[in-house]
């Protein structure tokens, strides 16, 4: 499938229909859809939730979801779990080289090229999130897949995605996301032959815009800019295969058909993609480094006010102007815990050994910040003349709960062991 465009607006109702006459009016579900379609509704949020929180949507399709074989546990894809296991966590600060892309000679797809890193709650409770990486250079060929236990964060960082959903085609590159609903049937293509990035799993509420607050009407990632596909099937038959993931492990059916055969839907429950880019940054124009929550682009609230089960934030190219002020991220312990990734770019915090592709864990109450090259430039810098923070695209998954390293996280070979080292070099300067 092709894309045939995009629908803009975050949460909007969207009605879309790729056969004209499809979408029934002024119902939803009448004695017959036209075309000869089953009508068949998608709930991401329960019945009753209020309205303004309220995602669902409609769908006009070949055959309804129920039609599949049986499901048997699936032997693939093993790096892929919520296993965030009851080890002792270490309090330790954690980086990893970016995951190494896979053999020609064993092709992984998106699916089966996932590696858990950490994590924390799970589809049981409906709280917490995954935090994954995939490194791959196979199409999803003949299969499916979804992930009944969590809303994908999609986040590339190599290579374009060419995603193909039941509600429609997202076409994404690195420094733009994507985010597929929880049970949303997709396939994945690599259109350069090869791609890597994060994925977060989100158990908790779904993804949503921050509220502005003093910012105002506008700012942040502005709702206008975020793009739904339009509806787009296929009406094929084969021996294919449908991948879920349910509560944490992954299950395989065969299905006599392509499961992306909506020929029409309506509602507000539906992917979406956003390009980073697009962000409008807001800072400081007089004084000191503000808290990173200004970098806020989507959050899963929790039952608390203000303390998100996650916080989706970015730190996009901007301008530092501060005066007195050292300009970087400030040393810091934190209450909430901090996963972060690297899109594109250098980040402004580390000078060195936090590369594209790599990611970095620093948990609750972990001391972290500027490495002691960047400590020592960022003291003396000049600062008359504003610093021009250009090509660079960092993201954070920052948690209320804290973040699980998975073992083979902390086993891989791509982990940096030596990493506290890089703030060694931050001598004594006390001088009384
Ligand atoms: O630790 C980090 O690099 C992320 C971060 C950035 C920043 O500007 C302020 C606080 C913070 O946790
Ligand atoms: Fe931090």
């Amino acid at each position: 499938m092709e894309s045939n465009g995009y629908q803009s607006g975050f949460g909007n109702e969207f009605a879309t229909e790729a056969l004209a006459g499809t979408l029934p009016v002024g119902r939803n579900s009448p004695q017959r859809v036209a075309h000869g379609l089953y009508a068949e509704q998608l709930s991401g949020t329960a019945f009753t939730a209020p309205r303004a929180a309220n995602r669902r949507s409609w769908l006009y399709r070949i055959r309804p979801a129920a039609v599949h074989g049986a499901f048997a546990p699936y032997a693939g894809a093993r790096g892929f779990h919520n296993a965030f296991g009851e080890d002792p966590v270490t309090p330790e600060q954690l980086r990893w080289d970016p995951l190494p892309l896979p053999d020609a000679a064993a092709p992984a797809d998106f699916v089966d090229g996932l590696f858990t890193m950490a994590g924390n709650g799970g589809p049981a409770s409906g709280t917490g999130v995954g935090i994954h990486l995939y490194a791959a250079n196979r199409d999803m060929r003949e299969r499916w897949f979804y992930d009944a236990d969590a809303e994908l964060l999609i986040v590339p960082q190599l290579g374009r995605l060419h995603i193909e959903t039941e509600l429609g085609v997202l076409d994404v590159a690195p420094q733009e996301i994507a985010v597929i609903p929880r049970g949303v049937r997709f396939a994945v293509a690599l259109p350069d032959g090869q791609a890597r990035g994060y994925v977060c799993e989100n158990f908790g509420a779904l993804l949503r815009l921050p509220d502005l607050g003093p910012i105002g009407s506008n700012g942040l990632a502005n709702a206008r800019d975020f793009l739904i596909p339009h509806a787009a099937y296929e009406d094929r038959e084969g021996e294919f295969e449908l991948i879920a993931k349910f509560q944490g492990h992954l299950w395989r059916a065969p299905i006599g058909h392509c499961p992306l055969d909506v020929v029409g839907w309506h509602g507000n429950y539906a992917p979406y993609k956003y390009d980073l880019r697009r962000f409008n940054a807001i800072g400081s124009i007089s004084y000191d480094h503000p808290d990173p929550s200004i970098f806020l682009v989507l959050h899963s609230p929790s039952d608390t006010p203000g303390t998100s089960n996650l916080d989706f934030a970015i730190f996009p190219p901007r301008i530092l102007a501060m005066q007195d002020t050292f300009r970087p991220p400030w040393f810091h312990r934190n209450v909430a815990s901090e996963f972060m990734g690297l899109v594109h770019g250098a980040y402004d915090a580390k000078a060195e050994g936090f590369a594209p592709g790599g990611a970095s864990l620093h948990n609750c109450m972990t001391g972290h910040g500027p490495d002691a090259a960047t400590f020592d430039k960022a003291s003396h810098a000049d600062l008359s003349r504003p610093d021009v923070i250009a090509d660079t695209m960092a993201v954070m998954f920052e948690t209320r709960a804290v973040i699980r390293p998975t073992r083979q996280a902390l086993e891989a070979a791509h982990r940096q062991r030596d990493y506290q080292a890089c703030w060694a070099g931050l001598r004594k300067h006390f001088a009384h």
